[in-house]
């Protein structure tokens, strides 16, 4: 699978210790992340994973243009519900191609959970 990691910066601590958790698992995929969450993930959990633009630069849309021709399988975005996001419409536009295109898409830890539990 083509899995993509995203995390708002109130949210990034948690995606890394999920993917620590489950580091086994997404090792076995192909991952992308938006630029800042992709460093992490390399740096402190040892992921291998293609760091595409930071989430306000572009690395949503980016995400969503590789979804849109089929290039990802499931998305994991932790987005931090308290904090106005000066890219939400970028936002918006990736958790709606996830519905229209039917991708898995988890934007809170307890479905991260789950999705990653079935990898
Ligand atoms: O803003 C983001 C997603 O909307 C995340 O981007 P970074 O991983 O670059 O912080």
């Amino acid at each position: 699978m083509h899995i993509a990691l995203i995390a708002h910066d109130r949210m990034k601590d948690t995606l890394v210790a999920l993917a620590r958790e489950f580091a086994p698992q997404l090792g076995q995929h192909a991952l992308m992340a938006t630029g800042t969450t992709g460093g992490r993930l390399a740096q402190e959990v040892g992921l291998t994973v293609e760091c595409l633009l930071s989430g306000p630069l572009g690395g949503d849309l980016q995400i969503g243009a590789r979804l849109a021709v089929g290039e990802v399988s499931a998305v994991i975005f932790l987005r931090d519900p308290m904090t106005p996001q000066p890219h939400e419409p970028d936002i918006n536009a990736l958790v709606r191609a996830c519905d229209v295109h039917n991708v898995v898409c988890a934007t809170n830890p307890a479905t991260a959970r789950l999705v990653l539990q079935r990898l």
